[in-house]
């Protein structure tokens, strides 16, 4: 039977240690770190997310801003508020929430980004730092996944690892990042997608597979070896007849799974708390490299 990789326990631990550094940076009479976020649109999940983060902002001592435009907005009213932001000498880092609508050219906004305010480590310097193995802003999820696999030490130098989607936020950074020569890392990676032909032969060779799908249950404890490390990114949130009228369901069929994993992460209480954790120590690193934090 699998032990549980507890993100929720990490998030508290971490979100403690940044609190500690605030105070120190209070007590010395400096301005708090700052973070904004913008939200488009109505999304119950991106809702959801958003404001769990302005939480953890005063949970741990920052300021936070929460900046809401309708779904109807313009690419250019959001082009004009990411400059504004750019430019602000008072915020540290920002982050714009995903997915974004339509008429919205996402991949225009993350570069309209300064890097050095990008917390969300996806804009095009960031990521191709990351990928050089240079100091850089890391993307919360992976960054999670990695900080609990250090936690937990989980050896993964020399491990085969299999990730199933290559989303731009979470499968294919995660991919780099498992390969790269830091620990946690030196994995030799495989990055399955929609056109993997049989990703379960894949799957049943893997030392750590991590799903990051969106397809509730897909990953069956007869498609992974035993003794494997499951992380499950996957959060979809499926209708039911409970008073919130949904129940939150991961990648992974967690009971077969668990019956066969030597470690395995819980949907939710895994790799979710784990990205906003991670998304408040980027704000704090933005913030202390900043030339305008007294
Ligand atoms: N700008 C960004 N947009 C999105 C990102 C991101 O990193 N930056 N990632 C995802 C969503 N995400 C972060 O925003 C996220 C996902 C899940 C959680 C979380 O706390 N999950 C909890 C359950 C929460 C619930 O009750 O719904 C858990 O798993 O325990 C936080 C953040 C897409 N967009």
């Amino acid at each position: 039977m699998a032990e549980i990789l507890d993100g929720l326990k990490v998030s508290k631990e971490i979100k403690a240690e940044i609190k500690v550094e605030v105070d120190k940076i209070l007590e010395s009479k400096r301005r708090a770190p700052h973070l904004v976020a913008i939200l488009v649109g109505n999304n119950g999940a991106s809702k959801a997310y958003v404001n769990a983060k302005v939480k953890d902002c005063e949970e741990v001592g920052f300021q936070s801003s929460l900046i809401k435009f309708p779904s109807t907005v313009s690419e250019s009213e959001l082009l004009e508020k990411i400059d504004e932001l750019n430019k602000s000498k008072a915020v540290d880092g920002f982050i714009v929430q995903l997915p974004l609508p339509d008429q919205v050219d996402q991949e225009k906004i993350i570069n309209a980004i300064d890097p050095r305010k990008d917390v969300d480590g996806f804009h095009p310097e960031n990521f191709g730092k990351m990928a050089l193995e240079m100091d850089t802003f890391l993307p919360a999820t992976p960054f999670g996944i990695l900080t609990l696999l250090e936690r937990y030490n989980i050896e993964t130098k020399g491990k085969d690892c299999v990730i199933i989607g290559r989303s731009k936020i979470v499968g294919r950074p995660m991919s780099i990042l498992m390969g790269r020569k830091d620990f946690p890392g030196n994995s030799t990676v495989t990055l399955t997608h929609s056109y993997t032909k049989d990703i379960e032969e894949y799957t049943k060779k893997a030392d750590i597979v991590i799903t990051a799908l969106g397809d509730p249950h897909f990953l069956k404890g007869d498609m992974i070896k035993e003794g494997a490390v499951i992380i499950d990114v996957g959060i979809t949130r499926v209708d039911d007849d409970s008073p919130k009228g949904y129940y939150l369901a991961g990648d992974v069929d967690f009971d077969s799974c668990a019956a066969k994993a030597s470690w395995i992460t819980p949907v939710p209480g895994g790799v979710g708390p784990m990205t906003r954790a991670m998304l408040m120590k980027n704000t704090i690193i933005a913030y202390k490299t900043s030339v305008y934090n007294d």
